[in-house]
């Protein structure tokens, strides 16, 4: 599986990315609340500075809620049963995607801010 091109291993991560949208509620939240807020700024047009801010919001928070998947899936995969320290691992990796979200949404309210 080393040395494949430089495609394949592209076209492994889109496989991911897409995996995730099908499998994961939370990921496609995430996508709805990225398009309505790319829709939001494109018409209000903040400077460019924001945008940048935004996009690197939004990926971000995918970027969490991608490892946040990945490891809940890999951790249910390996020990599917109920345990202690298998809750507080999974609380703490939505608390992750939590961090990242609260920050989004305040940086998206100063943009708008930005606008008015
Ligand atoms: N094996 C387990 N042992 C103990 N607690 C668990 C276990 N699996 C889940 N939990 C608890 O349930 C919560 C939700 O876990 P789940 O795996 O359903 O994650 P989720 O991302 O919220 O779910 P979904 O994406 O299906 O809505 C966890 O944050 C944790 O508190």
């Amino acid at each position: 599986m080393k040395n494949q091109s430089f495609i394949k291993k592209l076209t492994y991560a889109v496989d991911g990315f897409f995996y995730a949208v099908k499998q994961e509620h939370n990921m496609r939240r995430h996508l709805a609340a990225a398009l309505l807020a790319v829709l939001l700024f494109a018409w209000l047009q903040p400077a460019a500075l924001w945008w940048a801010l935004i996009v690197l919001c939004i990926a971000l928070v995918w970027a969490a809620e991608l490892i946040n998947s990945a490891l809940e899936g890999l951790i249910d995969h390996l020990h599917p049963q109920i345990h202690p320290q298998i809750k507080h691992v999974k609380d703490m990796l939505a608390a992750m995607v939590l961090v990242f979200s609260v920050a989004a949404v305040i940086i998206g309210l100063l943009a708008l801010y930005s606008c008015l």
